[in-house]
């Protein structure tokens, strides 16, 4: 479904990413790990299309290494971001049926009630503007306008983090409804292993843009190098 080869990205004297490449099957939930400054998000970034980056990208046999943002969302690539960026003052469809516009190239009301309901948000999509969400739904509001983009890759950056431990619990469970329901290949960016081990067959690792770790996730977390990685042993 997706296949990085040989991708970076510099950032003045910074290569915040060097020559990654790995691939992810159709169907498939992959972890996206590292210490922070790891260049995850760029990677995200390199692959929606925000970044330019060296290399090749393709999605479903597709190259979109030279592709335009809205022209890769098209192609299906759906992503959320770390801090959730609604468009503060529509409402929660107002913002959905401008992301299915932006990524899906149409307006289909039905599909949009349909992630309404599966995202919990029935009863907030008419009521406030986005502005008005709680924390919770804000997240749900994230992940409900990358699905309204239509996406076959769904990338999800840090959708998790600052959640209690079960509203991290029934996230996971949403997750994986949505993994199911709308036939997504997935890749999560996710700090915490509990998570990464509950939601992926494999994950890879990242640090200081290199690719250190490829694999299970109880191979990759007990890989010494990407144990030193997290406790910075390896550059003390
Ligand atoms: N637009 C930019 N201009 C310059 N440097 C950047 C830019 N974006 C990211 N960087 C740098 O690239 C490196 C990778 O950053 P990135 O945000 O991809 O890491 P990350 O793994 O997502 O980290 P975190 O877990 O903290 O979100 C960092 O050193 C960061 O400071």
């Amino acid at each position: 479904m997706l296949a990085l080869e040989g991708v970076s990205v510099r950032f003045g004297g910074l290569l915040a990413l060097s020559n990654i490449s790995f691939s992810v099957e159709k169907g498939e939930i992959l972890g996206l790990v590292g210490p922070n400054g790891a260049g995850k998000t760029t990677l995200f970034n390199s692959i929606s299309g925000l970044v330019r980056a060296r290399g090749r990208i393709s999605v479903g046999g597709q190259d979109i290494t030279g592709l335009p943002l809205h022209r890769r969302a098209k192609a299906g690539i759906g992503r959320t971001f770390q801090i959730p960026q609604p468009m503060h003052h529509l409402t929660v469809r107002e913002n959905l049926t401008v992301a299915q516009v932006f990524g899906a190239g149409r307006n289909d009301p039905a599909r949009i009630n349909e992630i309404l309901e599966v995202m919990q948000l029935s009863h907030k999509a008419d009521a406030d503007a986005a502005s008005a969400l709680a924390l919770q739904e804000l997240k749900r509001l994230e992940i409900a306008k990358a699905l309204a983009t239509e996406p076959r890759l769904l990338l999800l950056d840090e959708v998790l983090a600052g959640l209690e431990s079960n509203a991290k619990r029934s996230f996971m469970l949403k997750l994986k409804e949505l993994h199911a329901l709308f036939g997504l290949t997935i890749v999560i960016v996710e700090h915490d292993i509990e998570t990464i081990s509950n939601l992926c067959t494999r994950a890879v690792v990242l640090n200081f843009g290199q690719l250190i770790a490829d694999g299970t996730p109880a191979e990759v977390f007990n890989n010494p190098a990407v144990v030193e990685s997290y406790t910075g042993a390896a550059h003390a």
